[in-house]
């Protein structure tokens, strides 16, 4: 068997995309083969550099890719992200350090570019924590059984003076892009979506020999505004003579919430659709309670989703909007000095976080003030959008409190009124 220092890990070029998708595709326990299809479509992904494959002597055995992202931190504002992806190393070569090899000389790279976070979405809980990463935001997925959710099986359409239309493909790629924008400016967690997204996503760009086109319906509000679009699927499923079919969410996007409920209405008055699968969505979500029945929306899975490192802890803390000032939580104190630390060099030092009035956040490094909290950059990431709380992390022996009562504080000034949620896999 190689030893590990023979695998060497390169920028993949252009010409080794085909044995690099095969590496992948095996790594991902698909079929290895790689169809034409699969490959142009990959090439029309490439980005040089960001692509990284490790070799055993001309045999791809291990696969790495990132590509450019804007992450939304709420308030309109973003911060660049170093968003990985396509990790993957094959069953012979795993467990000998390989993805820790991958992983530090991309960490390293972005550092260099000046991104402010890396993101991903993990395969598994277990794999990213070491390299920095921690749960930022969570998805929640319902099953609704309409006939429960007490709906009323007559005419349901906006009574608003809003509509909803079927529409195809070539409408979503033009409507959907700035609907996409402006539900992501006012979401933190979410991320930015590019041409090719919506290309992927339409079924222009296909890895597959097939594809079967959604149904696409928008959301316009009375003054004309497409404000909602989704796209779902039906299955035709019948059981003695009844229909029993399942309306499967792609995705759904709104930019207010009556578009929002307008659509879960719809999807829910299909006749013949008996089950809606709500696809990921936020775990905090309004869907439930559109429903007159809440507990007809069955929740089917609660997991982690969007994964963020934290590159540069002074841009990532200054770029999100604050709701609280974090002021009289201790002792009349206002602001928090935090120990980060991070045992890959990048983000780790002493910061004091301090948010004015109007909620505007102001990060310090290097400040000789002692420490109120000492965490690892990882927690950090998962209290930095808001999402997870210090006091339940200090609870469990994450987070220390170097000041009595410093982790609420650090709650009073991190947490948001509702929960981060990326709408997104990549
Ligand atoms: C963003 C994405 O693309 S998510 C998709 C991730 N890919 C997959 O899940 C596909 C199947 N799995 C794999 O390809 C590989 O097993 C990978 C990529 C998860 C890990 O690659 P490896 O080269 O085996 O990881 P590496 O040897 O660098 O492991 C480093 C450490 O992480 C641990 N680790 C790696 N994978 C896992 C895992 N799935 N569960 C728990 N621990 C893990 C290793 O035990 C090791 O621990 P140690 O440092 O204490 O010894």
């Amino acid at each position: 068997m190689t030893s590990p220092a023979d695998v060497g890990i390169r920028t993949v070029t252009e010409d080794g995309l085909r044995e690099w998708t095969r590496a992948l595709s095996t790594g991902f326990l698909r079929s290895p083969e790689v169809t034409d299809t699969e490959l142009e479509a990959r090439r029309g992904g490439f980005l040089p550099g960001r692509m990284l494959g490790a070799y055993d002597g001309e045999r791809c055995v291990a696969t790495f890719r990132s590509f450019p992202q804007e992450l939304s931190v709420g308030g309109g504002a973003t911060v660049s992200a170093d968003a990985i992806s396509n990790v993957t190393v094959t069953s012979t070569h795993r467990r000998r350090g390989i993805l820790t090899r991958m992983m530090a000389q991309d960490l390293a790279a972005a550092k260099e570019r000046g991104d402010v976070v890396a993101t991903l979405i993990a395969a598994e809980y277990r794999i990213y924590g070491r390299y920095g990463f921690g749960p930022a935001t969570w998805a929640s997925e319902w099953t609704i059984d309409v006939p429960r959710a007490g709906l009323d099986p007559r005419w349901s359409g906006p009574a608003d003076g809003g509509r909803i239309d079927l529409v195809d493909a070539a409408d979503v790629r033009k409507l959907g892009p700035e609907l996409h924008t402006r539900l992501a400016r006012q979401q933190p967690g979410a991320v930015s979506r590019d041409e090719r997204w919506w290309q992927v996503n339409t079924g222009v760009v296909r890895f597959g020999e097939s594809w079967d086109e959604p149904f696409y319906a928008v959301h316009r509000s009375a003054d004309g505004e497409v404000d909602g679009l989704v796209s779902y699927e039906a299955d035709d499923k019948w059981d003695a003579k009844q229909p029993q079919d399942t309306a499967d969410v792609n995705w759904l996007i709104a930019a207010t919430p009556a578009a929002e409920r307008a659509l879960w209405q719809y999807l829910c008055s299909i006749d013949w659709i008996t089950k809606v699968k709500t696809g990921w969505r936020a775990p905090d979500d309004l869907l439930p309670f559109f429903l007159p029945d809440p507990r007809a929306a069955r929740l089917t899975t609660h997991a982690d989703w969007l994964w963020v490192r934290i590159l540069d802890v002074v841009r990532a803390l200054e770029a999100r909007p604050y709701d609280g000032t974090g002021s009289g939580a201790v002792g009349g104190s206002r602001g928090l000095v935090l120990e980060v630390v991070d045992a890959a060099g990048f983000a780790g030092g002493r910061y004091r976080l301090e948010v004015s009035a109007e909620g505007v956040g102001f990060c310090t490094p290097g400040v000789r003030d002692a420490a109120e909290i000492t965490l690892d950059v990882r927690e950090l990431a998962a209290l930095w959008l808001g999402d997870e709380s210090a006091v339940r992390l200090a609870a469990l022996g994450r987070v220390r409190e170097e000041r009595a009562g410093a982790a609420r504080v650090a709650d009073a000034l991190l947490r948001t009124s509702r929960r981060p949620w990326c709408p997104d896999i990549f």
